[in-house]
């Protein structure tokens, strides 16, 4: 069964005005559940405004977009927003981490919007993140006192803290350098074959080449690499 089932998407920024966008045309995009792919496409050529849409934080203009079988342009703002609190997770190239708390506290935030939460349940489960991430020996740190990889651990910890069935990330390892880069590819992999649908933007062949799927997004739509093993060596 799909994870997510996207028909004939169209987004356009400044729709009807002069500098209008048409930025998705007519696009489709499949991706089973416990499938993990990969996004590539040239700056510009609309990678984050799908994974926006993807992420339910942006919209679309028509066509359809069923998440784990939910068409999402029937929810209200409510709905949206419980979706994307209990299925999706997002990792951004940056981490967007509150630099001045710890680890653990960073990886907390998801869950103040979760009334299901306990102070000693959040805790727990917090701690069950970092240690699915290898990082539980740096709960207590300020994440401005870690390394670029051990903060993009702490970013994973925070997008999985809530199991979401869909992680969405967007250049994961574009501020890493590639050993560092390898081991964050290395987690996504392992949560994958724990169950975790995966979708990941990169410009990294090396990346790219490791997903199941690699898809190209150019003018507005994305087509499918027909051989994943040439992006490794070309
Ligand atoms: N909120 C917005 N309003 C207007 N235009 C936007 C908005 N977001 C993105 N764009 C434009 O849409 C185009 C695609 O942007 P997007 O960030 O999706 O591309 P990308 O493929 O992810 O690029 P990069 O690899 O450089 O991050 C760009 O021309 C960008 O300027």
């Amino acid at each position: 069964m799909p994870m997510i089932s996207v028909q004939d998407i169209n987004k356009f920024y400044h729709k009807d005005k002069p500098n209008q966008l048409h930025i998705l045309k007519q696009l489709n995009f499949t991706v089973e559940t416990g499938e993990m792919v990969a996004i590539m496409g040239t700056s510009g050529s609309g990678k984050s405004s799908l994974l926006n849409v993807l992420g339910c934080v942006d919209d679309f203009q028509s066509g359809s977009y069923y998440l784990d079988n939910t068409s999402i342009s029937t929810l209200n703002d409510k709905q949206l927003s419980e979706i994307r609190c209990r299925k999706i997770g997002f990792v951004l190239q940056d981490f967007v981490l509150i630099d001045e708390e710890t680890a653990i506290e960073n990886v907390k935030t998801p869950l103040f919007f979760d009334r299901n939460y306990s102070f000693r349940s959040m805790k727990k489960t917090c701690m069950e993140a970092l240690v699915a991430l290898n990082i539980d020996d740096l709960a207590s740190k300020k994440v401005n006192q870690l390394s670029g990889g051990q903060q993009q651990r702490v970013a994973i910890a925070r997008a999985i803290v809530n199991k979401p069935q869909l992680l969405l990330a967007d250049e994961p390892t574009g501020s890493l350098d590639s050993a560092t880069s390898q081991e964050i590819i290395n987690v996504l992999k392992d949560l994958n074959q724990q169950g975790m649908t995966i979708v990941i933007v990169t410009h990294d062949q090396q990346v790219a080449a490791q997903c199941q799927k690699v898809f190209q997004i150019n003018d507005g739509q994305l087509h499918e690499h027909a051989s994943v093993a040439t992006l490794a060596n070309p």
